[in-house]
C-alpha cells in the first residue's frame, strides 16, 4: 500500500489533516488508538472511528515478523514477511537504530552483495517501508533509521522519499537520524535537497578507481568517485551534516596502499566520515575479508593522514551476516535448519 493511498483512505472517511496525523502517529509510534489526551470519540469523525479496527488490521498486515535472530553485539536480524509471500530483512541496531529494506532484491548487482545476486524482484511500497519501523517499535524503541537493508533506495526513489517524509514527521525521527544509503545516482542529488525532510546521506564508494568500481558495482550509474564526492560534499554543506562514505573492505581488492593514497587525495578535509566495513563472507564467493589487524592499520593510517575513519563490523553479522543471506536461506526450505549457524 502506498502512503498516499493510506492518506486517501483516511480522507474518504472524513479525516482532516489533523485526524490523519493522529492515526498515522498512533500507528508509527505504537500508541493505542484510544490513548492520549484526546479520546477518539471526542476528536475523530464518526466514520473514521468506526473504521479504525479495520484500518489498524490493514496497516498491521503490511509486514509481519517471520523470525528474529539476536546476536551478542545487541543487534538482531529480523526476517520480515510481506503480504504476497515475499520476505525482506530489517536489522535492529545497537543504540536504537534500525536498518530497513527498500526493495526485494536489487538490480545493481554488486559482486560482494547477497541481495544483488537475485536481481530486482520487486519494489517495496512506501507503506511496507515504514511498516518495518512500526514492527521494530513493537520490539523496542527506534530513534534512527538507516536505508541500508536490501535494495537500492535510488531505484525506488518516490516510495523511499514518501517514507522519509512520513518518518521525519509523524514517525518522530530526527531528520539527520534518517540515513539514505546509495551507490550514487544523479536523481538522488536532485531530489534529496528538495525534500521537506532532508536525510543524511551515505555513499557506497568502495574504491577510488573508476574501472574497479565499474567491475564491483556493474549496474551502478557511471559516476566517477571524484564526481560522487563533489556532489556528496555539496549536499553535506547544504544540509550541515557530513556524508558517510561506505567502503566494504575486500582483501587484495581495495585494501592496498594505493587505495589509501587515493582516499587521502579524495576525502582529506572533506565534510565526511569514512566507514570501513570488513566484508561479510558469502558462500560461493571468492572475496575474503582482510585480517582484523590490517583493517585497524588502514583506519589508523587514514586517520593520521587527515581522513575521519571509522572501522565498523556490520551489525548482526554473526547470523547469516551479509544482508540478504537470511532471506536467501529462508527461500531454501531444505537449508533452513542451519539458519542460526555462526559464520566463520
Ligand atoms: C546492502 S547496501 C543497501 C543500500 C544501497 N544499495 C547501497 O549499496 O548503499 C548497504 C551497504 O551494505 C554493504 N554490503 C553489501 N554486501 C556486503 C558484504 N557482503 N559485506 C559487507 N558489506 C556489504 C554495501 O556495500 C553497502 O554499503
Ligand atoms: S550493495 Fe546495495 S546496491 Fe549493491 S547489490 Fe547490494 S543492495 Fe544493491
Amino acid at each position: 500500500m502506498q502512503i498516499e493511498s493510506i492518506r486517501q483512505r483516511l480522507q474518504a472517511l472524513g479525516a482532516l489533516p489533523v485526524h490523519e496525523q493522529r492515526v498515522l502517529r498512533d500507528w508509527l509510534q505504537r500508541r493505542p488508538y484510544d490513548g492520549g489526551r484526546r479520546r477518539p470519540e471526542d476528536f475523530l469523525p464518526k466514520a473514521l472511528r468506526a473504521a479504525l479496527p479495520q484500518i489498524d488490521a490493514e496497516l498491521g498486515g503490511l509486514v509481519r515478523l517471520l523470525s528474529s535472530h539476536p546476536t551478542d553485539d545487541g543487534s538482531a536480524r529480523l526476517l520480515v514477511g510481506l503480504a504476497d509471500g515475499q520476505a525482506v530483512e530489517s536489522v535492529l541496531l545497537p543504540r536504537g537504530g534500525l536498518c530497513v529494506s527498500t526493495q526485494v532484491g536489487c538490480a545493481v548487482g554488486c559482486q560482494f552483495c547477497m541481495t544483488g545476486r537475485s536481481g530486482l524482484i520487486r519494489q517495496l511500497t512506501g507503506g511496507e517501508i515504514v511498516a518495518q519501523v512500526a514492527l521494530a517499535r513493537s520490539l523496542r524503541a527506534v530513534k534512527k533509521v538507516v536505508f541500508m537493508g536490501m535494495g537500492e533506495p535510488a531505484h525506488n526513489l518516490d516510495n523511499v522519499m514518501d517514507a522519509i517524509d512520513l518518518l521525519g514527521s509523524e514517525g518522530n525521527i530526527g531528520h539527520k537520524n534518517l540515513v539514505f544509503s546509495t551507490v550514487g545516482d544523479a536523481r538522488v542529488f536532485e531530489r534529496l535537497p528538495q525534500g521537506v525532510v532532508k536525510p543524511a546521506l551515505a555513499l557506497s564508494l568502495h574504491t577510488t578507481k573508476p574501472e574497479l568500481r565499474a567491475q564491483l558495482l556493474p549496474r551502478a550509474p557511471r559516476m566517477s568517485p571524484v564526481e560522487l564526492v563533489e556532489r556528496g560534499e555539496a549536499y553535506a554543506r547544504a544540509t550541515h551534516y557530513p556524508v558517510q562514505y561506505q567502503w566494504t573492505l575486500l582483501e587484495g581488492v581495495n585494501d592496498g596502499d594505493d587505495e589509501l593514497d587515493g582516499i587521502v587525495a579524495l576525502l582529506k578535509d572533506r565534510y565526511a566520515v569514512l566507514n570501513m566495513i570488513p566484508y561479510n563472507s558469502i558462500p560461493d564467493l571468492a572475496f575474503r575479508r582482510p585480517a582484523w589487524e590490517r583493517c585497524r592499520e588502514i583506519a589508523r593510517q587514514l586517520h593520521r593522514r587527515g581522513v575521519l575513519t571509522k572501522l565498523r563490523d556490520s551489525a548482526g553479522q554473526e547470523v547469516d551476516g551479509g544482508c540478504g543471506q537470511l532471506r536467501a536461506r529462508a527461500a531454501q526450505p531444505r537449508q533452513s535448519t542451519i539458519m542460526l549457524q555462526r559464520q566463520t
